[in-house]
């Protein structure tokens, strides 16, 4: 919790400068809304995806609700899937209004090919889609020796599997319709540093990293473009619960004040680069993983080597404070 202040505290510095010229008084949220939209709508045309249906796994919440927002209000016909039906209402219901464009949620659980199947046949019932963002993810930090088989199924499943099964879904319906395609997968700079404490998610995205690289040259002649973005630091409350529990935790990876830019990235930079990924305007670049980080994994303190200093107590408390998290989760969830 204190961190996420810290993180909100920064961003409200951000946030107080822009409001003095936009709307001074208005509360924080109401401003960083308006601010994204300028930001977004300067950037491209607001048409530029009309007639897209793009899916986002883990649209819910964080960083796969701030993309759909953006993909929305440029015209695109949003879906997004998570395991908690409640939260996927909001979400909905925020970017229809935020966006004014068109979103529906589907409950499907990416660990289990089932519900990534009924999602797709679901769908596609009512018209093809036309991208797909492998967003859905799980991460905690933990000393690897201490990771259980469950522990490590959990998070390798949702990024690794999840993101193979809903590529599949969706090309095999495209090669099948003879239809053209765009995959992007939400994966970290860790594909190319590695990262201690956290290495079964660097496994499982370096995976992905290396199926977007594969099937760009296999569904490449059948109209497929298949990319990735490999982001640094952007603060969500998920993430952070899981990966800086404690004032211990507070490393490189989490950290703004070594990034080269010196601050976190910002939901607009994300959504811009996503926005023209998807686009046809991007039709000749496939198979590549584009890092959007302020410089962070090239100035190296963007892992979480710094925890070895933690002793097995911190690391007990870490747990701990993670499990909370994860039980807060759990409560809402229907598949
Ligand atoms: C340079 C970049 C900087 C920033 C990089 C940010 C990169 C971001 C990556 C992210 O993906 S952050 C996303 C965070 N959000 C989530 O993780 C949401 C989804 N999370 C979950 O579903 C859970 O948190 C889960 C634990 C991953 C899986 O849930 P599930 O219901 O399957 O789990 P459980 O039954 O509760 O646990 C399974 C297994 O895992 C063990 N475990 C859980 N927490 C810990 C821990 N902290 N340490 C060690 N082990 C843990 C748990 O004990 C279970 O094992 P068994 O005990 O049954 O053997
Ligand atoms: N925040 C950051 O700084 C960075 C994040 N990323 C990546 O961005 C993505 C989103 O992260 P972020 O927004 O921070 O974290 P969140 O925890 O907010 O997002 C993860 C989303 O995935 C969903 N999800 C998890 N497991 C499953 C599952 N089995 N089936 C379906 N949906 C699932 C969750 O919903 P539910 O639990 O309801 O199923 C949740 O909506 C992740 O892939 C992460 O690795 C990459 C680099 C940096």
């Amino acid at each position: 919790m204190r961190l996420i202040i810290e993180a909100g505290r920064a961003c409200d510095l951000q946030i107080k400068y822009i409001s003095v010229l936009i709307s001074p008084g208005a509360p924080v949220w109401a401003v960083q809304q308006r601010i994204d939209w300028q930001d977004c709508a300067f950037m491209f045309d607001r048409d530029l995806l009309k007639g897209k249906r793009i899916l986002v796994t883990g649209g819910g919440t964080g960083l796969g609700k701030e993309i759909s927002m953006g993909f929305a209000a440029h015209g695109a016909h949003v879906f997004i899937c998570g395991r908690r039906p409640e939260i996927l209402e909001q979400a909905v219901g925020e970017i229809r209004t935020r966006s004014g464009g068109q979103a529906d949620a589907l409950v499907a659980n990416v660990r289990d090919p089932d519900s990534i199947e009924k999602m797709m046949a679901d769908i596609w019932n009512t018209g093809p889609l036309t991208g797909l963002v492998n967003n859905a993810g799980a991460n905690f930090l933990a000393p690897t020796e201490t990771l259980s088989p469950r522990g490590y199924e959990a998070i390798r499943s949702t990024i690794m599997d999840g993101s193979f099964y809903a590529a599949q879904g969706c090309g095999k319906r495209w090669i099948a319709a003879g239809l053209p395609g765009v995959i992007i997968s939400n994966l970290v700079t860790w594909v190319w540093t590695g990262s201690a404490y956290v290495v079964p998610a660097a496994m499982a995205k370096a995976a992905v990293h290396a199926m977007t690289m594969s099937l760009a040259v296999e569904w490449g002649p059948k109209g497929i473009r298949v990319n990735a973005v490999a982001p640094g630091p952007f603060p969500t409350e998920n993430a952070w619960d899981k990966l800086n529990p404690l004032v211990e935790t507070g490393v490189g990876a989490t950290q703004a004040d070594e990034v080269p830019l010196r601050r976190f990235g910002k939901m607009d930079e994300l959504r811009n680069l996503m926005i023209f990924l998807i686009s046809d305007g991007c039709s000749y670049i496939t198979g590549d993983t584009i890092s959007i980080d302020g410089g962070h994994h090239l100035a190296a303190p963007s892992t979480f080597a710094g925890l070895s200093k933690l002793s097995p107590e911190d690391w007990q408390r870490a747990r701990e404070a993670i499990q909370a998290s994860t039980r807060k989760e759990k409560e809402g969830r229907s598949a």
